[in-house]
């Protein structure tokens, strides 16, 4: 039984999520998720939506075996724990898959560390362009639109 560890923040679940899960899940028998803690959200705009509900939505998709918060301090603690044979990195994912094995290693973990690429793009498969497009679109419609405005 092979056990594939993906990992991220999954804000505002879209099919680019859907593709990195199921790429993941190819890869192995069994597909276990890491989702990061608000806190530990340092590299882009912190989360709209709270771990919490990130992690309910996460658990809930067909491919996840089963979905955890990470740890706040020590991100191979989880590891640890999970035992993953394979660790995914999406294609844009900001670690780099060399050192990430060498620390595992440190660490006496043998997962193997694999880079996905990039499946269909699509317009709307990255939080911040869903973002952007919801302040786009609701704080300056377009004429007609007036219906579904937010006041701010
Ligand atoms: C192997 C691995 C383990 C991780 N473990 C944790 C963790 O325990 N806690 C956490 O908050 N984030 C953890 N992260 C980070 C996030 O899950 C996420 O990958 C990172 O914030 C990059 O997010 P993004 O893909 O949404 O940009 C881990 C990432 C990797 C690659
Ligand atoms: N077309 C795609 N093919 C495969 N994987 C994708 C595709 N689009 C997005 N992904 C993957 O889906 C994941 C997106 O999750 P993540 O939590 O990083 O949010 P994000 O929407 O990319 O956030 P942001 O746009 O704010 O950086 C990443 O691992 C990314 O590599």
């Amino acid at each position: 039984m092979i056990r594939v560890l993906a990992t991220g923040t999954f804000d505002l679940l879209h099919p680019g999520h859907l593709m990195y899960l199921e790429q993941s899940k190819a890869l192995g028998d069994e597909l276990v998720v890491i989702v990061a803690r608000d806190a530990n959200v340092q590299h882009k705009p912190r989360p709209i939506i709270p771990q919490e509900q990130r992690l309910l939505m996460v658990s809930a998709l067909k491919m996840v075996e089963r979905a955890v918060l990470g740890s706040e301090r020590d991100m191979f603690q989880p590891i640890e724990e999970l035992r993953p044979d394979v660790i995914t990195l999406g294609y844009d994912q900001h670690f780099d898959a060399l050192l990430l094995q060498e620390e595992l290693a440190t660490r006496g973990i043998g997962a193997r560390v694999v880079r996905l690429e990039e499946h269909d793009p699509c317009p709307l498969c990255s939080s911040r362009k869903i973002v952007a497009k919801v302040l786009e679109d609701r704080l300056s419609p377009t004429p007609g639109s007036e219906g579904t405005r937010i006041t701010p």
